[in-house]
């Protein structure tokens, strides 16, 4: 039979999407791109090496044949962003005429797009849409409440939204798909300097403060890419840095709280802040983003801990708007 929903990448976010959705009653297959993981994943009805814990329920097959997963009409594609545009390009037949809910939150290293853009690069006319907002994979594949933002330019919203929310898992319907990416991709990088403030020992007081200016960076950037200022305090904006800055099951807040704490930080895990901190600073006005721009500066090791600090500090005084 004909699957409602395909999932496209079988890491802790996707794993927890086709949980939740087949939780919900859909018929949901996950594809992983490694046979013997998809072999394991079938036989063990769980993820262990990316979500371990939470049983598949009936309803949710895995497959290693992208061909199977994508006979859904409605795909929704969860692996890291700087592997989309290699993802979409190897199985474009499969895709041209789905709907692709972007799951991923990050921006393109080289060319800045996000991933709604990438696909539109790789396949022209794509139905895209966005799925995005504060939730850990744990915690929808275990159906705790979550609130998240789907974002859905044109006709379809309202069907797409019926499609993928459940009682758990409730979706919130936007139409500003630049927005909602534009916030997601950019508290990663704020959480990671959250991290580095709390894990070098700098205080709450001074994440706090981190993650006001750090919204404000948000903005500025955002807005001046074309996101609307109301998308950014919803859930895929203000919601999601609010989580991911306070919390260390964020990887972006681990990734940080390591280097703060002058340890190497775990290499083998899918961060997000890093690629994107790297692709907004390569052209960016450093005025502009001093955070966004001094974590990519800390990360590539071109200051210190201590020289990141002192130089956001010694910046000339100014009005908190503006
Ligand atoms: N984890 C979470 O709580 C949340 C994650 N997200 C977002 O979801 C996205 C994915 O993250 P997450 O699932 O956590 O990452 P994981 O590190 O758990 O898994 C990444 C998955 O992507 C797969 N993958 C990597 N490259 C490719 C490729 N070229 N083709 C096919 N599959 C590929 C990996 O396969 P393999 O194992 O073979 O390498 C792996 O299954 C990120 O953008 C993240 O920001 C959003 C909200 C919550
Ligand atoms: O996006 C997330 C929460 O909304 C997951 O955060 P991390 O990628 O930092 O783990």
């Amino acid at each position: 039979m004909r699957p409602d929903i395909g999932v496209l990448g079988a890491g802790a976010f996707g794993t927890a999407l086709a949980i939740a959705l087949a939780q919900a009653g859909k018929r949901v297959v996950l594809w992983a791109r490694d046979v013997e993981q998809a072999a394991a994943m079938a036989a063990a009805r769980e993820n262990v090496a990316r979500l371990p814990g939470a049983a598949f329920p009936d309803g949710l097959d895995v497959t290693a044949d992208v061909a199977m997963a994508a006979q859904a009409p409605v795909l929704l594609l969860a692996v890291p962003t700087q592997t989309l545009r290699g993802l979409a390009g190897a199985h474009a037949a499969f895709l041209a005429d789905r709907r692709l809910v972007a799951c991923c939150k990050g921006v393109e290293l080289g060319t800045g797009l996000l991933p709604t853009q990438v696909l539109g690069q790789v396949i022209p006319g794509a139905q895209t849409a966005v799925l995005t907002g504060p939730s850990f994979a744990a915690d929808i594949a275990r159906g705790k409440p979550t609130a998240l933002t789907l974002a859905v330019e044109g006709a379809g919203g309202e069907a797409l939204q019926a499609a993928l929310a459940s009682h758990n898992l409730r979706l919130y319907l936007a139409h500003d798909v630049v927005g909602a990416q534009w916030g997601g991709a950019l508290k990663n990088v704020i959480a990671i300097a959250a991290g580095v403030v709390l894990g070098a020992g700098f205080g709450e007081s001074a994440r706090a403060a981190l993650m006001t200016r750090g919204f404000a960076e948000i903005g500025r950037l955002a807005q001046s890419r074309g996101a609307q200022a109301e998308t950014l305090w919803g859930l895929s904006g203000f919601g999601d840095l609010v989580l991911t800055c306070t919390s260390d099951k964020s990887r972006n807040f681990r990734h940080g709280q390591a280097i703060g704490r002058g340890e190497a930080p775990d290499l083998t895990q899918t961060v997000e802040g890093v690629m994107t901190a790297h692709a907004i600073a390569q052209d960016a006005d450093p005025d502009m983003l001093p955070v966004t721009c001094m974590v990519s500066a800390l990360l590539r090791e071109q200051v210190s801990l201590e020289q990141a600090k002192d130089l956001l500090l010694s910046r000339p005084l100014r009005n908190e708007r503006g």
